[in-house]
């Protein structure tokens, strides 16, 4: 039951929302859309639920034309960020109301219905509240509503535009756990839109990120995170630290340290991610003199920022927050990349480093 996605492009004004994009989404699949605003995420979502239509290109489901079905026979679940309830329904009501307006043939009977909003209620934490209407709940609670709704018509395809965008932290933690789990016991193929690149690294099973109406990389949280294929990528997700690069015969250089790499360009800038850069005591070894200004600490990872005069560069390094020892600003440490991409003025891209590709 792949969901192959050909060639999409949806063109509003002369930038295209939606340029080319091409995806198969695997049945089962968790799948986090990630980009900056305006990268067309919305767009694809909206396209997938029946809402919009592409200028060129396919959709197809089992061989079949998934964007000659209407919305209602696609058997999806839509939730948007800010999509509103029936004001005058109760949240029971709400939740029964993809199931209530089903042809007589299809529709469950009353008791049924009720035994699946009760069970509904129950997953999305809300049992108790069935009585109240949406006026009468949080902004929280009414998403998870959304959600309950979504859920009742047992859809195929879950697409979520944002939809724990108006939750507090820890109860978008907890809600995206949830999530994750009714996904695998519901055997749902999710589409899931977030700006919060935490939360897709931690749920998708893949990651597609969206920059300017095209995708930039798909691949598995851990391969996008350790392997980004662009440097939009690697400064998109995660948090980097770039550092220029000449040519120096057969190598790289950046001061007193230098890396193999291809390429005949003249220049290059290496990404490096905090976690991968390496404090030790000034010995001489292959690296960067610094000085330590400041460490700020949250909670189990210590992120301190170190300056490298001699490329008169504030560098970013993370690392584990007991394993600080007596460090304290002012310290005189040497710094080393362990690992990090590099691209060119060319485009060539390379890796260094154990565990990259
Ligand atoms: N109906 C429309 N008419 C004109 N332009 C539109 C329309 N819908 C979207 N766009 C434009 O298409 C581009 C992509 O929009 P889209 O909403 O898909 O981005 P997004 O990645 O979901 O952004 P966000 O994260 O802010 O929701 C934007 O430049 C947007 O202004």
């Amino acid at each position: 039951m792949t969901l192959a996605l050909k060639q999409l492009t949806r063109q509003f004004t002369e930038l295209a929302a939606l340029d080319d994009v091409s995806l198969d989404i695997e049945p089962g699949e968790f799948i986090a859309l990630v980009g900056p605003s305006g990268s067309g995420k919305t767009t694809l979502l909206r396209i997938l639920a029946g809402l919009d239509y592409p200028d060129r290109g396919t959709v197809m489901l089992n061989g079949r034309d998934f964007l000659a079905a209407n919305a209602r026979e696609r058997n999806v679940g839509l939730v948007f960020q800010h999509y509103a309830l029936f004001r005058h329904l109760s949240v029971r009501e709400n939740i029964a109301f993809g199931l209530r307006v089903r042809p007589r043939k299809r529709r469950p009977p009353r008791a049924d219905i009720r035994t699946r909003v009760d069970d509904l209620l129950k997953r999305v934490q809300l049992d108790g509240l069935g009585d109240r209407y949406p006026s009468q709940l949080s902004g929280g609670q009414r998403q998870r509503v959304a959600l309950a709704r979504a859920l009742a018509v047992e859809p195929e395809i879950l697409l979520l535009d944002e939809p724990f965008g108006a939750l507090d932290a820890q109860v978008r933690t907890a809600l995206r756990r949830w999530l994750r789990e009714l996904h695998e016991d519901l055997g749902l193929t999710t589409v899931f839109v977030t700006h919060d690149q935490e939360e897709a690294l931690e749920l998708a099973d893949r990651l597609v990120v969206m920059n300017r109406g095209r995708i930039e990389q798909v691949g598995s949280p851990q391969e996008v995170y350790q392997a980004p294929a662009t440097p939009f990528v690697c400064e998109f997700i995660g948090r980097t630290n770039k550092v220029a690069l000449r040519r120096d015969g057969d190598a790289w250089r950046a001061g007193a340290w230098s890396i193999p790499g291809p390429g005949t360009a003249g220049s290059a800038v290496a990404y490096i991610r905090p976690e991968h850069l390496a404090l030790a005591a000034a010995d001489g070894g292959p690296g960067w003199d610094a000085q330590l200004r400041h460490i700020y600490l949250a909670g189990s990872v210590a992120h301190l920022d170190v300056h490298v005069a001699e490329l008169d560069l504030s560098l970013e390094v993370d690392m584990a927050s007991d394993q600080l020892g007596g460090l304290a600003p002012g310290a005189l440490l040497r710094v080393a990349p362990l690992h990090g991409v590099a691209f060119a003025d060319d485009c060539t891209r390379w890796a260094w480093g154990t565990g990259l590709a």
